[in-house]
C-alpha cells in the first residue's frame, strides 16, 4: 500500500497497530487502527531546505502503540519567556551534586580563554561557579541546592557552570586530554561493545523482552542515504527502535517532534540519523572556509551524555568523511575546543549548556558559525527546559534561527513541561509518544523494589544487598546513586573499606578522571559505581544489573532516569531504592509504578561490626563534606527542609550512622546562608 507524505496517515485504516493521533486542540485524541504490513510512503523532506524527494517501505510493528499528537503549541524562537511551569530546580547542568557545598573557595584563579563576562558569571557570589538569578539573592546562598524545587519553593536557582572546580587542591580543572581523544575512545568501546552484543546477548534477556524495544521495520527499508546506512550496519543496527521507527518519518519531513521513549531504545540514533541526512543532503562548504556554519546544535545536560551522543554520531558519520561532529564540555580547556572546532568540521556540535555560552561569548565567529543552525536537539529536554537551565537555554535558542527544526527527546515528559515546550518548538509540532496508553514509563523486565528502613540502618542494608547481589552475579554491575557529590564520595569510601570492588564519579572529580572511569565502567563486569546524578540520565552503560537508589530522588523522574541506567535494550534488571521512614512520602509521587516493597535483609552482628570498623576508617574530611552537603540537600527539599529544627536532628541521625555522634561543625558563613542560623543541635565554626 502506498500512503503519501505522513507515515502515520489515517488512511491506513486497515493496519492493526492502534495509534493515537492528536490534532488540535494538543491532547484531543483520535485512535485509530493502523497497519502491521509494508507500505510505501512518499515524502518531501525539510521543506525550508532545497533537498531531494524520499522514499521508504515502512513496516509497522504489530500491536505496538505509539501517539502522535500534533500540537498547537507555538514556539517562542528566540524570545526568552518566563517558565509558565513556575517551578525552580536545580537538577542541572552536571548533576546535582552542586548541591554540595565545600565552603569558600578561592576566586582569584585566572581561566584561559575564558571572558571575564563569563568568569563574573561564574563569580556571582560563589566560588564554585555556581550562578544565580536575583531571586537567589533574596532567598540567601546557600539555603537550596533545591532536589525539588521544580515542585515550587523558597529555594534558589542553583546553576552549576560548566566548567567544575573538580580541583580540591586549588589547581583548575584544565584537562591535557583531548576531547576529541575522549569521543573516539567512547566510539570504539561502543563499537566493541555492539559487536560483542550482536555476538553473544546477555543470558539474562529473555528472546521477548529482548526485542521489546525493536520495531519491525529494518534500517534498509527506510529513505536513508547509503552512507548512513553503511555506517548503521557497522554500528551493529540492523532494525530500527520503536522511537526511531516512529520519529523518522516526521522529522526527515522537517517537522518539530518532541518525543517520549522509555530508557535505552536508542532515542540518540532517532535524533542523529535524521539530522545526519539532512546535512548531507547540503551543499557542503569549503573545507578551509573561515567561518563554516554549524548545521546541527546538540544540547545534553551532563558532559559524560555529550560525549556519549557524540560517540555515537561519529560512529554513524564513518562513511560521511566530510561531516564531522565536535563535543563542546565543561572541565576542558576551551582554547582547545576553539582549535579543534576551527581545524575540523563541525557540522555537528554537541555541547552542554554552560560550555556553549562560554563560546557563544568567547570564541570569535562562534555566533555567526551558529547562525547556520538548522536542526536543534534537546536531549533530554524535560530537564533542559527547567529552570535550572532556562537561563542558559534561552541564551543558546536566541543565538539559533528561529527558522529551524526543533527536536526534544526524554524518556520522561511531564505535561508542564509540555505547556512551556513553546519555547523551543513551532506550533504545529507532532508529539510522538512510544509509552503505550496505560503502561509505566519505566521497563516491565526492570524488578523494581523498595525498602524504607531507619537511617541508621542504611549502610548495612547497602551492604547487604551489594553483598547479596555480588553472590548472585558474578558479572555483577551496580550503579549506587546518592544525593550528593560529597554524600557519594563518603559511600564510595566506605565500600571500599568494605573491600568491594568500586569505583566513584561526580562533579567534583576532574573531567579527564570521570571519563576514565565511566568507560572503564562501561566496558566492565564485577564493578559497582558510586554515583551522584550526573550518571542518572542517559548514559548508556551496557549491562547493568542492579541500580541502587539510596535517600531521596529529586523527583519522580529522576528516579525513572536513574532506575533507566538498567534494563537498557530490553535487558533484564533490578532496581532498589532505599529511604528512610521520613522520606516515604516519595513513594506517592511513584505509585503508578510498580516499585514492590521489600523485606530488610537480615542484618547479622557480623555484618553490622563489619560496616562499623568500616566507617570508623572512612577519611574525616569526607565524613565532614557528607554532613554539610547532606544537610544543603535536604535543606531545598520543600517537604523537609520546612523544619528547620527537624531536619537538624535529621542531619545528626545521618552524622550518628557515620559514626559520628558530635555532629561536625559548618562554617557559620554557610550556615547563615542555608538559613540555618541558630538552629539548635547545629554546630558552628
Ligand atoms: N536500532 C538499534 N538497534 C540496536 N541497538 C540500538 C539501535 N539504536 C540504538 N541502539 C543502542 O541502544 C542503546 C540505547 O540507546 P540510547 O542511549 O540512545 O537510549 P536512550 O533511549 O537515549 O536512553 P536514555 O533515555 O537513557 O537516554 C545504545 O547502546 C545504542 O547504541
Amino acid at each position: 500500500m502506498t500512503a503519501l507524505l505522513h507515515p502515520f496517515s489515517t488512511t491506513n485504516s486497515s493496519s492493526s497497530m492502534k495509534l493515537r493521533v492528536t490534532t488540535h486542540p494538543p491532547h484531543r485524541a483520535l485512535s485509530i487502527l493502523t497497519g502491521a504490513f509494508p507500505f510505501k510512503l512518499k515524502y518531501r523532506v525539510l521543506s525550508a531546505r532545497p533537498l531531494k524527494d524520499y522514499s521508504c517501505i515502512i513496516c509497522r510493528s504489530l500491536s505496538r502503540g505509539v501517539a502522535v499528537h500534533t500540537s498547537a503549541l507555538s514556539r517562542g524562537g528566540g524570545e526568552s519567556r518566563p517558565g509558565r511551569v513556575g517551578q525552580r530546580k536545580s537538577l542541572v547542568e552536571d548533576g546535582h551534586e552542586d548541591k554540595d557545598e565545600g565552603g569558600v573557595r578561592d576566586m582569584g584563579r585566572s581561566r584561559n580563554g575564558v571572558s571575564s563576562e563569563s568568569l563574573k558569571r561564574r563569580r556571582v557570589g560563589n566560588p564554585r561557579g555556581l550562578h544565580r538569578d536575583s531571586k537567589d539573592k533574596e532567598a540567601g546562598f546557600f539555603d537550596g541546592f533545591s532536589p525539588q524545587a521544580k515542585r515550587g519553593g523558597r529555594e534558589a536557582i542553583r546553576v552549576m557552570e560548566d566548567v567544575d572546580d573538580d580541583s580540591e587542591d586549588g589547581v583548575l580543572s584544565v584537562e591535557e586530554e583531548d576531547l576529541n581523544e575522549v569521543v573516539l575512545k567512547v566510539a570504539g568501546s561502543l563499537r566493541q561493545l555492539d559487536r560483542e552484543d550482536g555476538v553473544k546477548p546477555r543470558p539474562s534477556a529473555s528472546a521477548d523482552t529482548a526485542e521489546s524495544y525493536l520495531s519491525q521495520t529494518r534500517f534498509d527499508q527506510c529513505s536513508i542515504s547509503p552512507l548512513s546506512l553503511k555506517g548503521i550496519k557497522e554500528a551493529g543496527y540492523e532494525r530500527m527502535t520503536l522511537v526511531q521507527e516512529a520519529t523518522l518519518p516526521i522529522i526527515l519531513k522537517g517537522k518539530d517532534v518532541m518525543a517520549k521513549a522509555r530508557t535505552g531504545t536508542g532515542k540518540t540514533v532517532a535524533f542523529l540519523l535524521p539530522a545526519i541526512e539532512a546535512i548531507a543532503k547540503l551543499h557542503h562548504p569549503d573545507r578551509f572556509e573561515k567561518r563554516p556554519p554549524i548545521n546541527v546544535l546538540v544540547i545534553c545536560p551532563t558532559r559524560e551524555l555529550a560525549c556519549q551522543a557524540a560517540a555515537e554520531a561519529d560512529k554513524l558519520l564513518k562513511y560521511h568523511p566530510s561531516i564531522g561532529v565536535q563535543a563542546v564540555i565543561g572541565g576542558t580547556r576551551l582554547t582547545l575546543e576553539q582549535k579543534r572546532m576551527q581545524a575540523n568540521p563541525c557540522q555537528i556540535l554537541v555541547a552542554t549548556p554552560g560550555r556553549l555560552r562560554d563560546h557563544i561569548d568567547t570564541t570569535t565567529a562562534f555566533a555567526s558559525r551558529l547562525k547556520g543552525v538548522q536542526i536543534l536537539v534537546l536531549d533530554e529536554a524535560d530537564h533542559l527546559l527547567d529552570m535550572g537551565f532556562r537561563k542558559d537555554l534561552d541564551r543558546i535558542i536566541a543565538a539559533v534561527p528561529k527558522q529551524r527544526q526543533t527536536l526534544l527527546f526524554s524518556a520522561t515528559i511531564p505535561e508542564e513541561v509540555r505547556q512551556i515546550c513553546h519555547v523551543a518548538l513551532q506550533k504545529d509540532h507532532e508529539f510522538v509518544n512510544t509509552v503505550e496508553e496505560g503502561s509505566e514509563e519505566t521497563h516491565s523486565q526492570v524488578r523494581q523494589m523498595h525498602l524504607v528502613t531507619p537511617l541508621d540502618d542504611h549502610f548495612s542494608v547497602l551492604y547487604s544487598i551489594l553483598t547479596e547481589h555480588i553472590a548472585e552475579d558474578v558479572d555483577y554491575k551496580v550503579l549506587v546513586f546518592c544525593t550528593t557529590a560529597m554524600v557519594t564520595r563518603m559511600i564510595a569510601n566506605l565500600l571500599s573499606e568494605l573491600n568491594m570492588n568500586v569505583r566513584e564519579i561526580h562533579s567534583r572529580k576532574p573531567q579527564s578522571y570521570r571519563t576514565r572511569v565511566s568507560d572503564e565502567f562501561r566496558k566492565s563486569k564485577g564493578l559497582i559505581l558510586v554515583t551522584s546524578d550526573v550518571s542518572a540520565r542517559g548514559v548508556d552503560y551496557p549491562d547493568v544489573t542492579l541500580v541502587i537508589q539510596v535517600g531521596l530522588p529529586s523527583d519522580r523522574e529522576q528516579y525513572i532516569h536513574r532506575l533507566g541506567r538498567t534494563g537498557r535494550k530490553g535487558k533484564q534488571g533490578k532496581g532498589f531504592l532505599l529511604l528512610a521512614p521520613w522520606e516515604e512520602f516519595f513513594l506517592a509521587s511513584v505509585k503508578d509504578l510498580p516499585i514492590a516493597k521489600a523485606s530488610s535483609p537480615p542484618i547479622g552482628s557480623n555484618t553490622r561490626k563489619r560496616v562499623e570498623v568500616a566507617l570508623s576508617q572512612v577519611e574525616m574530611k569526607n565524613k565532614e563534606a557528607a554532613y554539610q552537603a547532606w544537610l544543603g540537600y535536604y535543606n531545598s527539599n520543600k517537604k523537609v527542609g520546612r523544619d528547620k529544627a527537624r531536619l537538624v536532628q535529621l542531619a545528626n541521625e545521618f552524622s550518628r550512622s557515620m559514626g559520628l555522634d558530635q555532629p561536625p561543625a559548618i562554617p557559620r558563613l554557610i550556615l547563615g546562608k542555608m538559613g540555618l542560623k541558630n538552629v539548635p543541635g547545629l554546630r558552628a565554626k
